[in-house]
């Protein structure tokens, strides 16, 4: 069933109330009566807070953004987003009341073009539930309560309903804006804390700027200097705090705020040699961040000098501080377009007259004016509503966490102690102020039926430096600067200051020229003031019509405790007030009116073009990162995936040097051994064999034949010791020579390196333990009486004759045992006669003893060293003496040669140990920028793409000019 949309909405009017009785019962009867008679109606109650109004079909609303869902079938819009007093969404002991009378409300009244809305079966399922569960709430009268602002309201017809429409429009064009914008800082700040992440595992490349970029500048505004004649500020572009400014057509035009220079450049191979750097690895980033810009100063240094001097971790944590300050501030400008509140400071230099301005805005004398100082301490105008309609002053103490439910946050005084309260900001450090504004919503800025306003009166900035530090803290966290300058004083260096920082963050600042009725040359003052407003503020300069005003706060008249100036009182600035000059009046309405519609109306761009363009800066500066560590990144795999490849062959030619060297000196180790044990070996066999030879020692007579003995033996001993230590001589200089062999090996491959240390061979410290020289414990070779005789040569008995015989028999058998005796004995007394025998004895035995005799005094000196020498022969055998000490010798080189090789294997295996080492890092490090490069790249992708998307939120698109057209004529 059709019908008239605009009559349904100027007579169901929707409002809140703070009355706590049950919603749902009381909301009911109206809903149905409602839906009864508009069934394309459809009005939701949600947990105590929002009301939902819809209507179909959806191009009534021209919806264009919102994404299909199931509850969307039709268009709709929270109440909050519909003019209504006090539609906060924050207090939570809000509720609603909605009202409907029906007034002879006609469906399809006449003069109302066309069918607006139709209703299909859809929107009859969904008019069904209508009512949701709701908190209490109190149905008060169900008269009608005005709530939209009357501007949209007043007149009738097509007019008001044009106006009404273009005022919804633009608050569903707002929400859909401020929607989308909150989703935008949440994906943007998903993207900065995954940068950050990044940046603590791969320490990202701060880029180096272009030599085409513009000097760098001052990060402060001009010196008072220029003040007279406007000043001279440098481009503007490059001085940003927080940067929240697009830059303008004209830089980008010339390659201002393009970050990159998007020239296709192939970056050349680092495997090349090219001395080409990469792309962006030079000078290739024209400009200088915006928001993540690493401000740093020390000396004359340039910042972007002292960026590149730094530690690479040094810039990555600078960097993490900056990205930490993004986040903090993406989070403070989400909260601020998620306030459906707005918050305008009121801000300027000492005595410029902002209390005046505040209380001209006001009508009402309600904040301390003096000549001398007076505001000391933040005062916030709000609306009286929020207070439950009282009129008082809450003061804050310093440190505590106001909270209007809560008493024990704040003093409450009345509104005549202002006076007194804002001069003591040692107690208190900020005033609340709730005053009502009984004027109607199109006058009153406070209670203006749109939104929740809180007029902020600062203390002036140049009062001490602790004030103008919170004014300048403060105003980041609120959506309109309204700065107030005396005409008489023009800027002054705060005041360029404040207003240079705060036209980055908000881009339009509104500018209240105050006291211009001091001014005579009213003409030149405005073109001064203009021309310094278009160095400080060039985007407020080319709105200046809107945003500059020249007034006289103090003609304006106004009342004593609120509402319209013809209210009683008797003020005593009534009087000269009420003198006003029509032309200060006509100029204040005009200001007023520009400040309603910039605070109001065009709240897309005082509350969200700051967001907006703040993401649009960041996305920029994340974006050239983005890039410029994606190129980074793929020239460090270029380069460590070339070094990997140098590095393999080279540890395996490694690995076979040191096989081929550890072989070498194995094999040069046995050879020297080897030698030295045969040397040894043959050298005491020659010895042992000859040892009889010991020329020495002479025969001192038969007397002495025991100590002859003993000496020769001695003498043997001797010889053979000597000739052991020969051998150990002969072995420390094949051992010398080895060791030379395997230093030369070592210094061939590692001379100068710090894995061979040249050493020192010290060949005496070789066979150092004497013991070892002879095992004279194990021969002994102790003389005996057999050394002297030697029984077993019977071929030298034979050649002494059958004569000898006996007597050698008879004298041997004195001595000895020896078995020929018995044999020889048997065979002569066989041959002459056992009778002659007897004859024959004793002769024969005297001769043989004889012989004997002169035999052992001839022998003695041939046969003991015999005797000796056999028998030092047979112990050195039995302890196998040429062997142990060939081997003892061969084992003290083998051991001495393996300390060199030891330390050319170590060597090798140091090297190849780096080798490897080498290899697994530069593995490890390709992972890593292979995953760097996909990340950056990544981030590069998105942020562009956000950056595009968010350029196109369109935050102006609809018109709200005609309120203002109409009214001016
Ligand atoms: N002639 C003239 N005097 C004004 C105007 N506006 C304010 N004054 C006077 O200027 C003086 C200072 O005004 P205030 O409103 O107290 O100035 P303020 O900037 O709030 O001062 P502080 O808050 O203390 O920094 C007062 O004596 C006002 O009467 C104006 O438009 N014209």
């Amino acid at each position: 069933m059709p019908f008239e949309y605009p009559s349904f909405a100027s007579r169901f009017s929707i409002h809140y109330t703070k009355t706590r009785e049950p919603a749902r019962t009381q909301l009911e009867p109206a809903f149905s009566e409602a839906k009864h008679k508009y069934p394309g109606v459809c009005v939701r109650v949600y947990h105590n807070r929002i009301a939902r109004v819809c209507v179909s079909p959806e191009s009534v609303f021209r919806h264009r953004h919102r994404p299909p869902s199931s509850d969307m079938s039709s268009s709709y819009f929270d109440i909050d987003d519909l003019p209504g007093p006090s539609n906060r969404r924050s207090n939570k002991n809000r509720e609603i009341y909605i009202a409907a009378a029906d007034s002879g409300l006609v469906p399809g009244a006449p003069g109302v073009p066309g069918e607006l809305v139709q209703v299909g079966q859809g929107q009859e399922q969904e008019g069904k539930e209508h009512i949701q569960e709701g908190e209490p709430s109190n149905l008060m009268s169900p008269g009608i309560v005005p709530s939209m602002p009357n501007i949209f309201m007043n007149g009738a017809g097509d007019d008001a309903t044009q106006r009404l429409l273009q005022f919804q429009n633009q608050q569903l064009h707002y929400n859909e804006n401020r929607t989308a914008l909150g989703r935008a800082i949440t994906t943007v700040m998903a993207m900065l804390k995954e940068l950050q992440a990044k940046n603590h595992v791969w320490p990202a490349h701060y880029p180096r700027f272009g030599r085409s970029a513009p000097p760098e500048l001052p990060s402060t505004p001009p010196a008072e200097a220029d003040e007279d004649e406007g000043i001279d500020l440098p481009d503007r572009p490059n001085l940003r705090r927080a940067a929240t400014e697009v830059p303008s057509a004209s830089a980008r035009a010339n390659g201002k705020g393009k970050a990159i220079d998007e020239t296709p450049q192939t970056p050349p191979s680092p495997a090349s040699g090219s001395d080409v750097p990469p792309r962006l690895m030079s000078s290739e980033l024209l400009h200088e961040f915006n928001v993540l810009k690493l401000d740093l100063k020390l000396g004359t240094v340039s910042p972007a000098q002292l960026v590149q001097s730094l530690e690479k971790t040094a810039v990555a944590s600078l960097l993490d501080g900056k990205i930490a300050q993004a986040l903090k501030h993406l989070l403070s400008l989400r909260e601020r377009i998620e306030d459906t509140a707005s918050k305008v400071l009121i801000t300027g230099d000492l005595n410029a007259g902002k209390s005046t301005f505040c209380n001209a805005l006001l009508r009402r004398n309600l904040l301390p004016e003096d000549q001398q100082p007076c505001t000391n301490v933040f005062c916030e105008v709000l609306d009286a509503q929020i207070n439950n309609g009282v009129e008082e002053v809450h003061a804050i103490p310093h440190g505590s966490t106001y909270s209007i439910k809560d008493e024990r946050t704040y003093d409450v005084f009345p509104l005549d102690a202002l006076e007194r309260l804002a001069v003591s900001p040692e107690t208190y450090v900020l005033l609340k102020v709730y005053i009502e504004d009984k004027r109607p919503a199109e006058e009153s800025l406070l209670r203006n039926g749109v939104v929740d306003i809180a007029l902020i009166d600062a203390p002036g900035l140049n009062m001490d430096s602790m004030q103008t530090t919170a004014v300048f803290a403060r105003q980041e966290e609120i959506d309109v600067v309204v700065f107030v300058v005396s005409a008489e004083n023009h800027f002054t260096l705060s005041a360029k200051e404040f207003i240079w920082n705060a036209a980055h963050e908000k881009a339009f600042i509104f500018i209240v020229v105050n006291r211009f009725d001091n001014i005579k040359d009213k003409g030149r003052c405005s073109r001064l003031i203009l021309e310094q407003v278009s160095k400080l503020s060039p985007q407020t300069y080319d709105d200046a019509e809107d945003l500059v005003h020249f007034v006289s706060s103090n003609k304006v008249p106004i009342g004593s405790s609120g509402g319209s100036p013809d209210d009683d009182g008797d003020d005593d600035n009534n009087n000269d007030r009420n003198n006003n000059d029509d032309d200060d009046l006509a100029d204040f309405d005009r200001l007023e009116r520009c400040l309603r519609n910039f605070v109001l109306e065009k709240r897309a761009i005082s509350k969200l073009a700051p967001a907006k363009t703040y993401l649009l800066n960041l996305l920029g500066d994340v974006e050239a990162l983005g890039s410029y560590n994606e190129d980074v990144s793929r020239s460090e795999v270029a380069r460590l995936k070339s070094e990997l490849e140098q590095i393999a062959p080279v540890y395996e030619s490694t690995l076979a040097s040191s096989v081929a060297v550890s072989e070498e000196a194995d094999a040069g180790i046995e050879k020297t051994v080897s030698s030295v044990y045969e040397h040894t070996r043959f050298k005491l066999e020659d010895v042992i064999k000859n040892i009889s030879d010991v020329k020495h020692v002479e025969y001192p007579g038969l007397l002495f034949v025991y100590s002859y003995a003993s000496d020769m033996r001695d003498a043997m001993l001797v010889t053979l010791q000597q000739s052991v230590l020969e051998c150990e001589e002969f072995a420390r200089k094949k051992t010398t020579s080895g060791f030379n062999v395997l230093k030369g090996m070592g210094l061939q491959h590692f001379q100068g390196t710090p894995y061979y240390t040249e050493k020192v061979f010290n060949s005496s410290m070789m066979f150092s333990r004497k013991k070892d020289l002879l095992a004279r414990g194990s021969v002994s070779a102790d003389i005996e009486l057999a050394d002297f005789f030697e029984l077993d040569q019977s071929e030298k008995l034979s050649s002494m004759g059958m004569s000898l015989t006996l007597a050698t028999v008879a004298g041997t058998g004195a001595f000895g045992v020896p078995t020929t005796f018995y044999s020889s004995l048997a065979s002569t007394t066989s041959a002459i006669g056992f009778r002659n025998l007897k004859n024959w004895i004793m002769p024969a035995l005297t001769v043989a003893l004889f012989a004997g005799v002169v035999y052992f005094v001839r022998e003695v000196p041939n046969v003991v060293p015999r005797k000796i020498a056999k028998k030092l022969h047979r112990e050195l055998v039995a302890v196998d003496y040429v062997h142990a000490n060939a081997e003892r010798i061969a084992s003290e080189c083998r051991k001495v040669l393996k300390f060199p090789s030891e330390d050319l294997r170590r060597a090798f295996q140091a090297m190849l140990d780096e080798q490897a080492t080498q290899k697994s890092d530069r593995t490890r490090q390709i992972a890593q920028a292979e995953d760097a490069l996909r990340y950056f790249a990544r981030v590069h992708k998105e942020a562009a793409n956000n950056r595009v998307m968010i350029s196109k939120f369109d935050l102006e698109s609809v018109p709200v000019e005609s309120e203002l057209a109409a009214r001016e004529e």
